[in-house]
């Protein structure tokens, strides 16, 4: 299995190159030459296996020669063994037809860990084996960043910098990535908003000086490894409610558009997905893109769901590149005129995307009402992300099953939660004493030599 640039002009890597490169060298995201298939008795044979079966059956096609099969199935084993739910993303009813699937039972309470605790067992795997260091950057709207930290604290080979917007991520999150110990976690309160510190990362990437001399490596959705994982709860949910004999949809709260995009991988691997919602927030970028063809960046506003205040998506870049055939240098073209804000997608290009993506937009005080409505009505908390999915799903219900990504246990956003139902939800045990732990976190302004100074001084001091 080899994996390409969506920009067409870096070398073609395997999937553990790929995975320790992050961002290719053309500013391109790696994808893979080709998405296997699964046939629908292989979709089948998935049902009543466990989450780590199911995962090593889906992903299997993807890591070529990377890990062998014993390899891969012990990193699976250690991934997951740390999510408090025996079913890894259990699926509860919110009422006919509509579905929600639990993201949120791993150690840092969102979809992140999912892939970031494989991916740090991978990293570990792999860095061993080639006896090799590396310095991990991350930028994140909170949840991406302390997922990170988690899976990467403490490790021998790793240093990990993550950048997050100073003041606007939750005081949960803040803490979840300012508290832990570890000398090789570094959490970096940035001077600006989201697409300021992706900004900045993808800087880092460029700059191949700075790249090389730290080794740096990515754990954002960047790396194709984060999205692959994500694809598995994809199967799981779905033949657990009848796939591959029953067509069912999703609705996914989007921001980076790396978790839907995990979903349309699963629909070109073979599973039978009816739609793709969007969901976005006020940040609608994506959602603006889908009704007008019109990809144009606005300000961020900050929102009751943060980890979604992106204009930036990432991950559409892939998706534009599935669009466009595969054209690397149509992409390249449409990413250079986003540097000065916009660009129009074609017609061909939109009406590919409109046959795999819809999408809808939630307001704030939709989101508070959502929360409300759907704790009354079924006594399940949401997260302000969640609930932006729950929302517009109402819009999308039909015949189809419709399975909704709760991406975030509602105790990270206490008060949203609270302002909506008037009552704070609990943190899990492990998580109770958070606000006591005392906080380590530098200020950075948004400037990328001074942070590439940073990196490299706190490097040399480990
Ligand atoms: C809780 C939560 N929900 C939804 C999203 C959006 O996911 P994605 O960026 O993959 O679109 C994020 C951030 O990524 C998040 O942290
Ligand atoms: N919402 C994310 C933003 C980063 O997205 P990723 O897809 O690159 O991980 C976060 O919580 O940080």
């Amino acid at each position: 299995m080899k994996y390409i640039s969506t920009r067409g002009n870096a070398p073609d890597l395997s999937f553990a190159e790929a995975m320790l490169t992050g961002l290719a060298r053309d500013g391109g995201l790696y994808v893979p030459a080709e998405i296997p298939r699964m046939s629908a008795a292989e979709i089948a044979a998935l049902a009543g296996l466990s989450y780590e079966e199911a995962a090593f059956r889906v992903m299997r096609p993807f890591i070529g020669d990377s890990f062998t099969d014993d390899e891969f199935r012990g990193i699976l084993s250690r991934t997951y063994a740390g999510f408090r739910h025996a079913a890894r993303a259990p699926l509860v009813q919110l009422g006919p037809n509509h579905f929600l699937l639990e993201l949120f039972h791993g150690p840092t309470l969102a979809f992140k860990d999912f892939a970031m605790q494989l991916i740090g067992q991978m990293f570990e795997h792999e860095l061993e084996k080639r006896g090799e260091r590396v310095t991990i950057v991350g930028a994140t709207s909170g949840d991406t960043g302390s997922a990170a930290i988690e899976a990467f604290r403490g490790l021998d080979n790793v240093d990990v910098f993550i950048l997050f917007p100073e003041g606007r991520v939750s005081d949960i999150q803040r803490k979840q990535m300012t508290t832990p110990e570890d000398a090789n976690v570094h959490a970096l309160a940035l001077e600006g908003d989201f697409d300021d510190c992706q900004a900045r990362l993808k800087d880092m990437f460029n700059d191949f000086a700075f790249r090389d001399g730290v080794r740096l490596a990515g754990v954002n959705s960047i790396n194709w490894a984060r999205v692959l994982a994500q694809v598995v709860y994809y199967f799981t949910s779905a033949v657990s409610l009848g796939a591959p004999h029953r067509e069912v949809s999703f609705a996914v709260p989007t921001g980076n558009f790396g978790d839907i995009f995990a979903g349309y991988i699963a629909k070109r691997m073979g599973l039978p997905i009816n739609r793709l919602v969007i969901a976005t927030n006020r940040n609608d970028i994506l959602h603006r893109a889908m009704e007008t063809g019109a990809y144009t960046k606005e300000g961020v506003t900050p929102t009751i769901s943060p980890s979604m205040d992106i204009q930036v998506s990432s991950n559409f870049e892939r998706a534009l590149f599935d669009a466009y055939g595969r054209d690397g240098n149509a992409v390249a073209q449409l990413m250079e005129e986003l540097k000065s804000g916009a660009f129009t997608i074609s017609q061909g290009a939109m009406q590919a995307l409109r046959e795999d993506f819809t999408s809808g937009r939630a307001s704030e005080e939709e989101t508070l009402a959502t929360i409300r409505a759907t704790h009354d009505s079924t006594g399940e908390v949401l997260c302000p992300h969640s609930a932006v999915g729950v929302k517009v799903a109402g819009d999308y219900l039909d015949e189809t099953p419709m399975i909704t990504l709760a991406t975030a246990h509602p105790a990270k956003f206490p008060d949203a939660v609270e302002t909506a139902i008037g009552a704070r939800p609990d943190l899990p045990a492990h998580m109770r004493d958070m606000m006591a732990r005392p906080e380590r976190v530098s200020r950075v302004p948004n400037d990328l030599a001074a942070l590439q100074t940073l990196i490299k001084d706190r490097i040399a001091q480990n």
